[in-house]
């Protein structure tokens, strides 16, 4: 069967299996009402629902990583996306909570499976100069399968109920599974039509289809090398603090701090969060963007963690005093488009390993944003513990402000690894 030789579409299969991983990473909150009804669970129930993802998700990247470099990505993320398949079969079809965690861990174990296999697509298939571009569009599409599973996802279950609801999730499933187990392959394949992939594929010589490696003295050494590497430590510092606070604000106390702090109703803080997001969808393959147009990572993130501390600062110490909503809108935009600029910390790092450990290095570092989520909604709800109120609100999100300045004081440390890359390949 002739193989699918466009990097562009490459990409966008692997997207596509991305932005389903994504989209069940926030769909329990919709089916929440239903699942407490058919299932009786209670509120502590849904909540450890849901984080049967996440900690499936954040344990098993290094693993991932690991499988990714030995296996090859093609063959990670087609048992992936069949356990995303059954996963979601099971869910549908549970009859008791019981299988319904097992079924949500099965689609986190699945869905985690993806992000390192896309990022060492990237690195096969593009070249260093449009990596921090293509790393940007990656979180745009994973973002995108988030927000669908919002309101499209509410009027699915509102017509076909959650069962069925997740029963249409696996049938989608097999879109990508049936396309990667068809059309695609690990690198370019050394056979193509056109004049462009030919040209682009002489470019990137050592990355055509030869068998992966699977020695595991290889493991142990792709371990070693990403571990003892202390600049991929620094970018997973940055990304601890920048993400863990950016999906603290978006996904849990964002509303209710603009809520209290700016005196306004929950339904109008929450559309002020989309306003926050939006800037994330620009901000992200813009960025990446800029860095792949200037040939520079560390200085690009350190102009947009500037911002970020201002962007916090403004937010939570200066416009509440002033209360105009009209300043708040671009800050919150702002504020969105520089939280995402820490995509390029993985770029950074997988310039900085060599590529046989590329999804290794993806995997530890994207470890950080998980258990940094976890800390900082932690720390968050401490100051919440005696009242909720504007005061305590404010206190807390000072967390996101101070993360922010260890982010970009992190940012100092890092090193530059892209000019070593584009010497070698002209
Ligand atoms: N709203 C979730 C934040 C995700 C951060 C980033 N865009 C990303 O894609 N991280 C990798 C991942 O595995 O989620």
């Amino acid at each position: 069967m002739k193989k699918i030789s466009s990097k562009y579409v490459v990409w966008l299969v692997f997207g596509l299996a991305f932005m389903i991983g994504f989209f069940h990473r926030y769909s329990i909150g919709i089916i929440a009402d239903p699942l407490r009804e058919d299932l009786l669970l209670s509120t502590a129930g849904i909540s450890l629902l849901s984080s049967m993802y996440f900690y499936t998700y954040g344990f098993l990247q290094i693993p991932c990583g690991i499988m990714v470099d030995a296996q090859g990505p093609r063959r990670v993320v087609l048992m992936g996306m069949s356990a995303v398949f059954i996963g979601s079969i099971f869910f549908a079809l549970s009859p008791t909570p019981f299988l319904l965690y097992i079924a949500r861990a099965l689609i986190g174990f699945g869905a985690a499976t993806v992000f390192t296999s896309i990022f060492k697509i990237q690195a096969l298939w593009f070249k260093p100069t449009e990596f921090a571009t293509i790393a940007g569009m990656t979180a745009v599409i994973g973002n995108v399968g988030g927000m669908l599973a919002t309101a499209p996802f509410y009027h699915l279950t509102n017509a076909l109920g959650w069962r069925g609801g997740h029963l249409i999730l696996a049938i989608i499933t097999v879109i990508p599974i049936l396309i990667i187990y068809g059309w695609i392959t690990d690198r370019p394949p050394a056979e193509t039509d056109t004049k462009e992939d030919k040209e682009e594929h002489k470019n990137l010589e050592k990355n055509i289809e030869k068998p992966p490696q699977k020695q595991p003295q290889k493991i142990t050494e792709g371990l070693k090398v990403v571990v003892s590497n202390p600049y991929a430590w620094v970018n997973a510092v940055i990304l601890f603090m920048v993400f863990g606070s950016y999906m603290s604000f978006s996904g849990l106390w964002g509303p209710h701090f603009l809520r209290y702090v700016y005196e306004i109703p929950l339904e109008q803080a929450a559309n002020l969060i989309m306003i926050y997001m939006a800037g994330v969808l620009i901000g992200s393959p813009a960025i990446g963007m800029i860095s792949d147009r200037l040939q520079k990572r560390k200085r690009v993130l350190q102009a947009a963690l500037f911002l970020l501390v201002a962007g916090w600062a403004t937010m939570i110490l200066i416009l509440p005093v002033f209360q105009k909503m009209w300043l708040l809108m671009p800050v919150l935009f702002i504020t969105g488009a520089v939280s995402i600029s820490p995509m390029l910390c993985f770029t950074n790092t997988k310039e900085l390993i060599p590529q046989e450990y590329t999804g290794i290095a993806t995997g530890f570092v994207n470890m950080a944003p998980f258990f940094g989520t976890s800390v900082i909604n932690s720390l968050f709800a401490w100051f919440l513990r005696t009242e909720e109120t504007a005061a305590t609100y404010q206190a807390g999100a000072l967390l996101f402000l101070l993360a922010a300045i260890i982010g970009f004081t992190a940012s100092f440390f890092m090193k530059e690894g892209l000019e070593a890359k584009v010497s070698k390949i002209h």
